[in-house]
């Protein structure tokens, strides 16, 4: 049996380097410790997030998932108790380094668990941003909106209704919007935040299948409490456990030839 260091080095590899993984790194994080004042959230975090794949973050509720995604573009700076250890890459360059964190929030979108728009038109949520960015030209803008919509599947839904506030469409298509308002500041990353826990089954499935579509333009990586959403949206599986990523792998192996037994127990409902 391995000793206690043994599994530790198992899992570490197995988090940083597989060799059957052919996309580039697009996310490196390495030995992320994140502490609220005295309280610690997440315990040496180490993995490797690849371009162009859906990246699931799953485990029971207060281990950790939305404060390690919330390290990817630095939301956490927000709340002053928050001290972090450890470095996280992106494209190369370590976020906790750069004073740019404006820049950093347009390339790593994120989209939260409940639709929150701005009290104004469809046009003028997806216009926000690059507006924002200091693009005023109104034909460069329309190409903007129209491409962002469209590549969020809503388009053929609001296009006739652009100007109307975009707090008339339902739940389902607010969280769509998001996603277009999200996709209109170019990011690289988009984050997603238990996107579709607060929408029906259909509006859900259509999210998930945007989701699907997205990942040949983006590198995303969502949190989930659903396991099914993430068997059906996800490359990869991280499983975290009391601030610590127990397993981290092909998501169909994380769901069908899990490693570690905690792994095990949670997917198959044991506990959680
Ligand atoms: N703003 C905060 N201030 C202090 N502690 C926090 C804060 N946000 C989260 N925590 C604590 O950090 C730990 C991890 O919480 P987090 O929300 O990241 O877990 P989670 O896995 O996303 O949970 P859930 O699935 O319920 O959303 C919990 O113990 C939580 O109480």
């Amino acid at each position: 049996m391995n000793t206690t260091l043994e599994r530790k080095e198992v899992k570490e590899s197995a988090n940083v380097e597989n060799q059957n993984d052919q996309r580039s790194v697009k996310i490196s994080v390495r030995d992320l410790d994140l502490f609220y004042g005295d309280n610690q959230a997440l315990y040496q975090v180490s993995l490797d997030i690849r371009e162009k794949e859906v990246t699931a973050l799953i485990g029971p509720s207060g281990c950790g998932k939305s404060t390690f995604l919330r390290t990817l573009n630095r939301m956490n700076d927000l709340i002053d108790s928050v001290r972090i250890n450890g470095d996280i890459h992106i494209n190369g360059n370590n976020i906790y380094q750069s004073k740019d964190v404006i820049e950093l929030r347009t390339k790593v979108g994120m989209v939260f668990q409940k639709p929150n728009l701005f009290p104004m038109s469809i046009y003028d949520n997806v216009a926000y941003g690059p507006r924002m960015q200091g693009i005023k030209n109104k034909k460069e803008l329309n190409k903007i909106v129209e491409e962002s919509l469209r590549g969020a599947a809503i388009w053929d839904e609001v296009k006739d209704r652009l100007k109307s506030s975009a707090l008339g469409l339902s739940g389902g298509q607010q969280q769509r919007v998001c996603i277009a308002r999200a996709i209109a500041m170019k990011p690289d990353v988009i984050l997603m935040d238990e996107p579709t826990s607060a929408l029906d089954p259909i509006s859900t499935l259509k999210v998930e299948e945007l989701i699907a579509h997205l990942k040949k333009d983006y590198t995303i990586v969502i949190v989930t409490h659903n396991m099914q959403q993430a068997a059906r949206v996800s490359d990869k599986t991280a499983f975290f456990l009391n601030g610590e990523v127990i397993e981290f792998e092909q998501t169909d192996q994380i769901f069908s030839m899990p490693k570690d037994s905690r792994t095990e127990d949670y997917v198959t409902g044991r506990f959680g």
